[in-house]
């Protein structure tokens, strides 16, 4: 008989941080076991900035991204409190999340997207997961002007990031950098869209510090797209547009929290390109192994931005957070690469070697 024990499983953000998030009490948790992403040390912007750099990799979730953190919260609340549908308007990360946790708890779940702007792996995991995908004539802030109206006046239960559950759940990430680092970091850097992130990482340093887990909160940068950047601009964007099409919001929903936590971190925010956006992508891939979507590459673009103008992160300890996998967006991806496949070769090793540079 085998002396091995089983090692417990990882229970998903809630079991594991229940007592710090404010849910109501014992609510059963809706889990695909999110949470206990990775944090991988990013040997590429060590080096280029003399700083200990770390990325916060949460592709790694289960849907691919951070959205299943704060997720399972809003659904297991919206099911506690006997909700039959649910509904998010959605770049796609959101929807692909809300539907697998409706599908595991048995919600029907109803997704708003702006016509012709959601990455086709984002697609495929709502509809395969049973949503309803209604593609809306407009941005994705009339999606989510659409997603209220529908939950003001129908049974239907918000699941975007406006749902406070979402925030509770989605600042587990930043307990789990302190729980890994030792401390909060000097420095963190992320993406920013609907700004439920920044804002949900701000309250997770603070509550943990604050409980004596951590001696410090970091300084937070968030980065846009130059299109999409009415953090930035300091006003809403009309007509966003970016190649990052997760970030492609022009009001976000948590405009003031974002710009709170900037403001008492002594952080702020910035705009990056496209073209910046796309070669950190890249470059993220080749030199680390990690390969996320086009807007996960924000934070990193940022980062390279600020050493380009001379900022000097040397020394300290910078998380990097990488939202979502990079298999979500296979075509915006190799667009930018040209010919990607080298050369046909026949079934013939002296061949394939010539072909290899290898003869
Ligand atoms: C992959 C990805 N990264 C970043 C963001 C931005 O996060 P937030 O909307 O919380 O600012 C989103 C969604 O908006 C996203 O899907
Ligand atoms: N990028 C998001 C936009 C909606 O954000 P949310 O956090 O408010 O749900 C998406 O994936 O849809």
């Amino acid at each position: 008989m085998s002396t091995t024990t089983a090692r417990p499983q990882w229970r998903g953000v809630i079991d594991e941080y229940r007592e710090l998030l404010d849910l109501p009490a014992g609510v059963p948790a809706v889990t695909l076991r999110e949470g206990g992403t990775p944090l991988v040390r990013s040997g590429w912007l060590s080096g280029l900035t003399g700083a200990e750099v770390w990325l916060k990799v949460e592709g790694n979730n289960p849907t691919g991204s951070f959205k299943d953190r704060g997720m399972t919260a809003a659904i297991s609340v919206a099911k506690h409190e006997g909700a039959r549908a649910v509904v998010c308007a959605s770049t796609g990360n959101t929807s692909a999340s809300m539907a697998a946790y409706a599908a595991n708890c048995g919600l029907t779940p109803l997704v708003l997207v702006p016509e012709g702007k959601i990455a086709a792996g984002k697609m495929a995991q709502a509809i395969m997961h049973g949503a309803q995908v209604l593609m809306v004539r407009g941005n994705f802030d009339d999606c989510l002007t659409l997603a209220r109206q529908l939950a003001e006046s129908y049974p239907v239960a918000l699941v975007n990031s406006v749902n406070p559950a979402r925030l509770e759940g989605q600042k587990t990430a930043a307990f789990e950098i302190v729980d890994f680092l030792g401390d909060a970091p000097d420095v963190h850097v992320l993406p920013v869209g609907n700004a439920g992130n920044i804002s949900a990482y701000w309250l997770g340093y603070t509550q943990y510090a604050a409980a004596g887990h951590a001696t410090r909160r970091p300084v937070m940068r968030g980065f846009q797209a130059a299109g999409a950047a009415p953090l930035v601009n300091g006003a809403p964007v009309a007509d966003p547009e970016t190649k990052a099409t997760a970030i492609r919001i022009g009001n976000p929903a948590s405009w003031k929290l974002a710009v709170a936590a900037a403001e008492e971190s002594g952080g702020r925010f910035r705009a990056v390109t496209d073209d910046q956006i796309l070669s950190a992508q890249r470059e993220l891939a080749r030199r680390d192994g990690v390969f996320v979507e086009p807007a996960s590459a924000t934070g990193v673009a940022g980062l390279l931005d600020d050493l380009d103008r001379g900022e000097s992160y040397a020394g300290l300890t910078v998380a990097v957070t990488v939202t979502g996998h990079g298999l979500k967006d296979t075509v915006t991806a190799l667009e930018g690469l040209g010919d990607v496949v080298d050369s046909v070769v026949d079934a013939d090793v002296a061949d394939v070697a010539r072909a290899a540079g290898l003869a």
